[in-house]
């Protein structure tokens, strides 16, 4: 029993490869929703043999799904970092830094989720869009309340879509209305938590939805509350982690100020000074599974130690642009090998979804290019350190390296067999109804194909097919949006798009 996909299909392979397939030929196992075989190269009088040669023809128990043209497979966007309570504070208080944001944005937004009914009403229209923006994986931030993230768990179990779902541990500097009562009460509703997501699912394999341990910030935590939830990830290495580093120069300097190294576990001994970094891993937070938001100022020793660590990170250019943080180093951190994946980081990012994060890496990755322009001297080297991204990597973040920060990368981020279909139909066509995006009808009705400067420039609509596809991916990436998402589908199910109701 299976489902059949015929049409364009764009997967990434490397860092800086993608493979587009005008052609090809996916098969979905409906029982499991794992990839069960891709064809690469199938022209339609093909067809009929190709399925026979994998033991199928085209009856009852065979559905076949053929794209249009201007239609094209991915896999599903990851957005490893987000807060679902923000979603409501879109586009409010843009004129602030992080700390003055916090206070007077975002704390008295989330206050407001200890009213239940509130929370299921907001975090049901959350979770629909960012589905609907296509993304099918989502490390989702709720409030420091145990029963509204609760309610958000339950909310993107419903909805079929692959999640992190973390309570926030704050048990300091926050305000009197929103904070918890101590570092015991935030461990005993962790827990909670944690037993609560887990029930969902009999085995590890199965579950969709994972907790993950979410101390908000450094900041907001007292050490004994550091203390004991790197002891409780010690006991638990398959918990994830997920924090905020090093987004801000004020958040910097005063995390410096609250953890000197006499405050850290062993003391000066073990420590000669504090870095924001040092802070995680001195409690035992630092690791494999820790998905690190930002990082936008780090210093070269917290580098090493990210990657030594193999933690990874996070990143949010909408919302270090927005809060006027500043420009991660992206291209630096992945010839590093540090892993990275892109993060809409709502509210302080003021869209759900990933595509705008796509948009604004590439353009920070081009900030950072022009401030530390290249020594021309010196030949290309195929490096990313202080270059602009190009597609295939920005491609790469919002997919398989999304994938990789989470260490799902053997299940999803690419459209690979034995990978589970996590993946979404794209249009590029005109009547998928966005403006911005300039339809594959008119390429034909105009025929630009091919349309360039230079005698042997291809221009941006390419000259063979699989040209032709790769413009299009350029186009949704840099042009679409939601509307431009027809289906998107979690383990081969179908979950949110324009066509479903
Ligand atoms: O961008 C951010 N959003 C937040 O909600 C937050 N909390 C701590 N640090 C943060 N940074």
């Amino acid at each position: 029993m299976s489902v059949l996909f015929y049409g364009g299909l764009i997967t990434p392979e490397t860092l800086t490869s993608y493979r587009a397939l005008p052609k090809a030929l996916l098969s979905v196992s409906r029982t499991t929703g794992v990839i069960e075989w891709v064809e690469d190269d199938v022209p339609s009088y093909t067809l009929q043999e190709t399925l026979a040669k994998h033991g199928l023809e085209l009856n009852a128990d065979v559905e076949l799904i053929e794209l249009k043209d201007g239609e094209f497979l991915m896999p599903g966007f990851i957005d490893t970092h987000t807060h679902a309570p923000q979603v409501p504070n879109i586009g409010s208080g843009q004129q602030h830094e992080l700390l003055d944001w916090l206070a007077e944005v975002t704390f008295p937004m989330e206050s407001r989720f200890q009213d239940i009914k509130f929370a299921r009403r907001a975090y049901n229209a959350v979770v629909r869009r960012i589905i609907d923006c296509g993304t099918t994986t989502c490390c989702y931030y709720g409030t420091l309340h145990l029963e509204a993230t609760k309610v958000l768990a339950d909310i993107v179990h419903t909805s079929g879509q692959r999640a992190f779902v973390g309570k926030c541990n704050m048990d300091r500097h926050s305000p009197d209305y929103y904070v918890e009562p101590s570092a015991q009460d935030s461990l005993v509703a962790t827990r909670d938590l944690i037993t609560y997501i887990r029930s969902f699912s009999s085995s590890e394999d199965d579950t969709l939805v994972h907790p993950i341990l979410t101390p908000r910030f450094a900041i907001s935590c007292t050490p004994e509350l550091l203390n004991s939830l790197g002891q409780m990830a010690d006991e638990d290495k398959n918990l994830a982690i997920q924090t905020h580093l090093s987004e801000n120069e004020a958040e910097i300097v005063f995390t410096k100020s609250l953890f000197p190294p006499d405050v850290l576990p062993g003391g000066c001994k073990t420590h000669r000074k504090t870095t924001y970094a040092g802070v995680y891993d001195a409690f035992g937070l630092l690791r494999e599974n820790t998905i690190l938001a930002h990082a936008v100022h780090l210093e070269d020793e917290e580098v090493e130690l990210i990657k030594t660590r193999r933690a990874g990170i996070s990143h949010c250019p909408t919302s270090n642009f927005n809060l006027r943080s500043g420009c991660a180093k992206v291209g630096m951190l992945l010839d590093k090998g540090i892993k990275v994946g892109l993060g809409t980081d709502v509210s302080g990012g003021f869209s759900p979804s990933i595509l705008t994060a796509i948009q604004h890496a590439s353009i920070c990755s081009k900030v950072v290019a022009t401030s530390v322009p290249p020594d021309p001297t010196s030949p290309p080297d195929g490096k990313l350190t202080n270059r602009q991204l190009p597609v295939p990597t920005l491609f790469y973040l919002a997919t398989l390296g999304g994938a990789s920060l989470c260490n799902l990368s053997s299940q999803i981020g690419s459209l690979t067999p034995g990978k589970f279909f996590d993946a979404l139909v794209v249009s590029v066509r005109n009547d998928a109804g966005n403006p911005n995006v300039w339809g594959v009808e008119f390429d034909r009705e105009l025929d630009v194909r091919g349309s360039g400067g230079e005698e042997e420039d291809e221009g941006g609509r390419g000259k063979n097919e699989t040209e032709e596809l790769e413009g299009m991916l350029e186009r949704f990436l840099f042009c679409g949006d939601d509307r431009n998402i027809r289906r998107v589908y979690v383990k081969g199910k179908l979950i949110g798009g324009k066509e479903y109701q």
